[in-house]
Order: structure tokens, then C-alpha cells, then sequence
């Protein structure tokens, strides 16, 4: 298991960022999703033990994140979402002071700090001071010194916000990497869909510090090839009623039909059953897949 919530809330003042959530997650390249203000920052600052929950336990690789903290930060990496450089710094000193934080001795410290530039292409930019860094240069920085300890773990919090196509494209490879062919289990936080659908197999949907969803993406997006989203221009409770005589399972989702064909049968029957009825269709497509349903729900509770 990589990590466990059990009933953990927290709270800001008034604000709830994390609402009784219980979650277990199995080793891997995880995608936290959920739009801004959901909980996900907070949900990693907590199982890094960096902020001290109101209620209930949880560990990260085995261990209690409300008393091993120390333990956890030779185990983890962390590229936070917000800057985090200190100026006057060159590339190659701030990663090396990454790794000493983790309990590495300076000399190794500095030589890994070598190795992690070279592999996310900073190594000729390894004497620059981090302040004179592009956005896309500081993020695989930040990616750097997150993996310069060599983590079982790997966190990153948005770690394309901000970037331009290309940029993002580097940051979603590297992740890839170390996560297929390096062995790292990754959590990688996002608001963006596709970005974690690139990088990752697993899901966690969350929002309002609520769980939403939780799964293989791969079973979350099958679509059922036998369920369609239809509206007409017409009586909906009259044509329902048609398509349930033709042997259909059909619910109402205010103005749109849910309607589940019967085997073998082909969506040339809802629009036979509509011709019938003389109703028009004005929209027939396949039932969204439960992760596109749970993210833009997702969308809407924030
Ligand atoms: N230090 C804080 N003090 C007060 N409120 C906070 C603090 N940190 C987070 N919050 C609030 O807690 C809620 C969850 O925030 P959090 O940053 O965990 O969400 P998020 O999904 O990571 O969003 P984002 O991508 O915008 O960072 C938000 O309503 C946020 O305003």
C-alpha cells in the first residue's frame, strides 16, 4: 500500500480542506485530480506530515505521518507548487542542499546533484544562479531536487501550471520515466485531465476535501457501448415510454435520456423509435465514462 487516510479532516478556520476522507492506495503512478481549492495541496501536506490534521491517522509507506516524519522525507520527494528557490543560489547548490535536507552527506549530496541535472536536461545550466531560470527550466529544477535522494515516493503539485506545450511535454516524460522505468511510485496533483491521463494508471478525484471517485483510469473510462445520452425536441416522458417498450432501460437526467440498449441491438433503434414518435433528435451520443462524469462533477461542486 503506498498510503492510507482514515476519517482525516482538516480544517482552516471556517474552511474544511479535507472532509472525513478514508482512502487506500495501492503503490504506482497516482493522479490526484480535482479543481483548484479541493483539497489536494492540503491532502499532500498532510501525508507528508507537514500540517497537523484535526482528526484521524494515516501512513505513507508504511509509516505514521503524524509522528515519522523524518523517516518520511528520506522515503519521499517533494516538488511543491509554489517557488521555492532561494535566489543567489546556482542550480547545482540548490539541489545538493535538497538532498543534505534528506540526511545525505555533502559529497554524495553534491554528486547526485550533478547526475539529477544532467538527466532533466539542466546540466549545462547547473552554475546559473535560479533566479535567472525560465519557469520550465525551475520546475524540472524543483523535479530535480525532489528526486535527488532517490525516493520510493515521488510527489508533485501541479507541476505543469504555468507552462507553455513544450515545457509541459518534458515535465510529463521525466515523470513517465521515473515512474516506468525508474521504479518510483509517483502522486501527481493536477486540475488538468489529460496531463494526468499521460502520466499515470490510478486516479483520486477529489473536491470539497471530499473523495469523489477513486480507480484504474482504464476501468473509470470504459464507456458502456450499449448507453447513450439522447434529447429531442418533444415530450420526453412520451418518447421514454416508446423506448422502454422497445426493450430499453431509460432514466431522466433533466432534459437528457440515459438510455441503455437491449443486447444486440444497435442505436439505429432510438432513432427508429424517435421517427415513430415524430419526435426530432436533437443530441444522441455514448454515456460519458465514469471518470469524465466524476471530473466534471468535480467541476461543478467547486
Ligand atoms: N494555509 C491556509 N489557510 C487558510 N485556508 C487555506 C490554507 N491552505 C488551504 N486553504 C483552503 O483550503 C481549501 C483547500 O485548499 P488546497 O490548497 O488544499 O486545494 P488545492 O486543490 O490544492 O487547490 P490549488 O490547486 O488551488 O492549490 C481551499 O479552500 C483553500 O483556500
Amino acid at each position: 500500500m503506498l498510503f492510507q487516510f482514515s476519517n482525516i479532516t482538516k480544517t482552516y478556520g471556517d474552511v474544511t480542506a479535507l472532509d472525513h476522507l478514508n482512502l487506500d492506495v495501492p503503490e504506482g503512478a497516482i493522479g490526484l485530480l480535482g479543481p483548484n481549492g479541493s483539497g489536494k495541496t492540503t491532502m499532500i501536506r498532510t501525508l507528508l506530515g507537514l500540517v497537523s490534521v484535526n482528526e484521524g491517522s494515516g501512513r505513507v509507506l508504511g509509516k505514521d505521518f503524524r509522528r515519522q516524519q523524518l523517516e518520511i522525507r528520506r522515503d519521499v520527494g517533494f516538488a511543491p507548487e509554489d517557488e521555492c528557490l532561494f535566489p543567489h543560489t546556482v542550480g547545482v547548490e540548490f539541489v545538493a542542499y535538497a538532498g543534505e535536507l534528506t540526511g545525505m552527506r555533502r559529497t554524495d549530496a553534491l554528486q547526485r546533484a550533478h547526475e539529477t541535472l544532467d538527466y532533466v536536461g539542466l546540466g549545462e545550466a547547473r552554475y546559473r544562479k535560479v533566479e535567472s531560470y525560465s519557469t520550465g527550466m525551475k520546475q524540472r529544477l524543483k523535479l530535480a531536487s525532489a528526486v535527488v535522494h532517490d525516493p520510493k515516493l515521488l510527489i508533485l503539485d501541479e507541476p505543469t501550471n504555468g507552462m507553455d506545450p513544450a515545457g509541459r511535454q518534458q515535465i510529463l516524460e521525466l515523470a513517465r520515466d521515473l515512474t516506468m522505468n525508474k521504479g518510483m511510485s509517483l502522486l501527481f496533483s493536477s486540475h488538468l485531465l489529460p496531463d494526468v491521463e499521460a502520466v499515470c494508471s490510478y486516479v483520486i478525484v477529489l473536491a470539497g476535501g471530499k473523495l469523489l471517485a477513486q480507480g484504474e483510469i482504464a476501468e473509470l473510462k470504459q464507456v458502456h457501448r450499449h448507453a447513450f445520452e439522447v434529447r429531442v425536441k418533444g415530450d420526453l416522458a412520451l418518447f421514454a415510454a416508446r423506448l422502454e417498450r422497445a426493450g430499453c432501460a431509460v432514466s431522466e437526467w433533466g432534459e437528457i435520456l440515459k438510455v441503455v440498449l437491449p443486447a444486440e441491438a444497435s442505436p439505429q433503434l432510438i432513432w427508429a423509435a424517435a421517427a415513430d414518435a415524430g419526435e426530432q433528435i436533437r443530441h444522441l451520443r455514448p454515456q460519458r465514462s465514469t471518470l469524465e462524469e466524476v471530473f466534471l462533477s468535480s467541476l461543478e461542486q467547486a
